[in-house]
């Protein structure tokens, strides 16, 4: 029996496969009865989920994992990715015998809500229009999404989370898992992240905005009626957010000013150097699998989360009390999210008297570097797990 279906056994009312999505993925709906309450006021129905498990739930459902994607990631964490083909996008950290052991844990991973993987986004049909959103998708926050996984997870029947993981803007959602509901998260693991997107963050991510809005197939965010898609404002977008994902010295060593294909400079403007060719793939490859809507709508999230902010202006107090176990990690060559903004996170957890630990690893690779072969992330990722499930009495 697969995963799936085992689950599809367990939660026979909850959770289906999606047949207008047809892969790995279970779904679970919330009608108007549910609504999802949202930071900006607006109660948002019917909602979906779509999520993937691996492993299994043992009988006292303490041995559950949620992992958070990062920004364009999605729940196709282990599982072959249904657009690319490929392994998921952290295949290399999350399965049997990996560093998050499938043979052990119970891994939950679920598009979040804005994305465009099957949970409820701007692609959706509108019910009040029979059209997508489009626009018309209310902006949602890291609150709102961790909020919608925490309805999944009641109505899978999972009280308290042995450990929520997740890098980037998935450590967002794990500082806000923690925050928001202390007593549901034993542990949790927060990589390359912040507390508060910065403001050349949010300056990045306005540029790849507006990319996007300036390409004439975007249509005011409808061109999904209009039969067309702004790839070529997301191809930029995701260009321009692709440099900041990896570093100048990682650049210098894959590309440095080599020519490509070519001997000689062309004297036009094709792509002469093959750091330009390199990133003209990575933003055409990108539109095959991702919406140009809901990169405005999540990048948008991740703008907006400033925990410190959301508790009176103290990071600290956002996790006073708490029981939770933290392991923080940072990349040194990581500029988009820095070492200082972990640092912050643990002065913080420190101040609030929590268990913590922290670790910067010394890398290259960037920022994207959470998603790679990096033996000593997964050494930490296995010690971190391995001394909390000795504590919480996971065998
Ligand atoms: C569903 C999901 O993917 S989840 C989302 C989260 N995942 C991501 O965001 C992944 C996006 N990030 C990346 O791909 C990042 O580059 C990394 C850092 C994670 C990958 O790093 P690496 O493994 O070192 O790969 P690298 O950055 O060299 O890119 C390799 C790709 O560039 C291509 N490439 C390399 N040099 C060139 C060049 N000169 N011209 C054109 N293409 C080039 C390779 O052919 C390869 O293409 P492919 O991915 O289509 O096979
Ligand atoms: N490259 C990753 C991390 C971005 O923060 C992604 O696209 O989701």
């Amino acid at each position: 029996m697969s995963e799936g279906e085992q689950m599809r056994a367990s939660f026979p009312e909850m959770a289906r496969k999606q047949a207008d999505h047809p892969d790995d993925s279970l779904v679970v709906d919330f009608g108007p009865d549910q609504p999802l309450r949202l930071d900006s006021g607006l109660d948002f129905a019917p909602l979906r989920i779509a999520y993937t498990t691996a492993g299994r739930l043992n009988a006292d459902r303490s041995n559950a994992i949620l992992v958070c994607h990062a920004l364009t990631g999605d729940q196709h964490v282990t599982n072959v990715h249904p657009v690319t083909g490929r392994a998921g996008w952290w295949d290399v950290m999350v399965g049997p015998g990996r560093p998050i052991d499938t043979e052990r844990f119970f891994v939950i991973c679920p598009n979040v809500i804005g994305s465009c993987m099957g949970s409820s986004g701007p692609a959706s049909t509108n019910p009040t229009t029979g059209r997508p959103y489009g626009l018309d998708f209310p902006v949602v926050t890291i609150a709102d999404m961790v909020r919608a996984q925490a309805m999944l997870l009641d109505g899978l029947g999972i009280a308290t989370l042995f450990a929520v993981i997740g890098g980037s803007m998935g450590g967002m959602l794990v500082q806000q898992w923690a925050a928001a509901y202390p007593s549901r998260v034993f542990s949790a693991l927060c990589i390359a992240s912040a507390s508060r997107h910065s403001a050349q963050n949010i300056a990045f991510h306005e540029v790849g905005r507006q990319a996007i809005m300036a390409d004439p197939d975007w249509h005011g965010g409808q061109y999904i009626e209009a039969g067309t898609r702004p790839t070529k404002g997301l191809a930029v977008a995701r260009m321009a957010a692709h440099i900041t994902y990896l570093s100048e010295g990682a650049l210098q060593r894959k590309f440095g000013r080599n020519l490509q294909d070519r001997a000689a400079r062309t004297f036009t403007f094709d792509a002469d150097f093959q750091i330009e060719s390199y990133l003209r793939h990575q933003g055409l490859s990108f539109v095959d699998r991702f919406d140009a809507n809901s990169y405005l709508y999540v990048t948008r999230a991740m703008d907006y989360f400033d925990l410190a902010s959301d508790h009176g202006g103290s990071l600290a107090t956002a996790f006073r009390g708490t029981a939770t176990r933290f392991c923080i990690a940072s990349f040194t060559s990581d500029w988009l999210f820095p070492t200082s903004d972990s640092r912050q996170i643990v002065h913080a957890l420190n101040a609030a008297g929590a268990r913590v630990s922290f670790v910067e690893i010394d890398t290259d690779k960037g920022h994207d570097a959470f998603l790679l072969d990096i033996p000593e992330l997964f050494d930490i990722v296995r010690g971190f797990i391995g001394a909390a499930s000795r504590a919480r009495g996971i065998a």
